[in-house]
């Protein structure tokens, strides 16, 4: 099996791991993973990403620009995925819209970033201090993916991380599928955890 089939199917996996939490509503969410330093496959725009067929991935260059013999056009927000790689050694990038990451991105959107503390998950991020922090940017979302790509890229410099998009989203990547699932996970378990206590608090 070739280096491209093989990560074909690694995206497939966890293509099928974050539709089976139904993070792709409405069509929502893309997914890429890098082939190598000139190419990565992205999700094909527009499609139910919940079904799996032949057709859900494309061959993209570095810049995004698709390669022929794939069917369907690359992702709408194929130019995130490009800064992710242009700039850091990730190997995986994943893009999903929940109720949870919206909710956080609204509620702290003006603020431009919010912080979890003390929280045993934040392990997943490679802290393993006492009362350990983590921080997750939020930026505004622009509907020109150029622009957004660019207010993003702002926020990519590490190998693993994440950027909260206002009312649209999240996207985590990482170094190959396995951390950048971990990250995105861990990420949601947050969001989720501080609405429900903002709520049962009464806040
Ligand atoms: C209906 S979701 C609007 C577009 C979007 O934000 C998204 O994540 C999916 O776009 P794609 O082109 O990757 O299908
Ligand atoms: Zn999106």
């Amino acid at each position: 099996m070739n280096v491209m089939q093989l990560r074909w199917n690694e995206l497939a996996d966890v293509k099928r791991e974050l539709a089976a939490r139904d993070w792709f509503p409405g069509t929502s969410g893309n997914l890429s993973i890098k082939v190598d330093d000139e190419f990565f496959l992205v999700t094909a725009s527009g499609k139910d990403k919940r079904k799996e067929t032949d057709e859900d991935f494309l061959l993209v260059s570095a810049d995004g620009s698709a390669v022929e013999g794939f069917a369907g056009k690359p992702s709408a927000e194929t130019l995130l995925h490009v800064e992710v790689y242009g700039k850091t050694n990730a190997g995986c990038s994943l893009h999903v819209h929940t109720v949870d990451n919206n909710v956080i991105s609204e509620l702290y959107g003006e603020a431009g970033e919010v912080t979890f503390t003390g929280q045993e998950i934040i392990k997943a991020f490679g802290v393993w201090e006492e009362n350990a922090s983590v921080t997750i940017p939020i930026i505004p979302n622009h509907a020109d993916i150029p622009a957004l790509a660019k207010e993003f890229s702002r926020y990519v410099s590490e190998d693993a991380g994440a950027v909260l998009i206002r009312n649209h989203g999240i996207t985590a990547w990482g170094r190959d599928a396995f951390e950048a699932k971990k990250f995105l996970e861990a990420y949601e378990f947050l969001f989720s955890w501080h609405i429900k206590l903002l709520m049962l608090k009464g806040r």
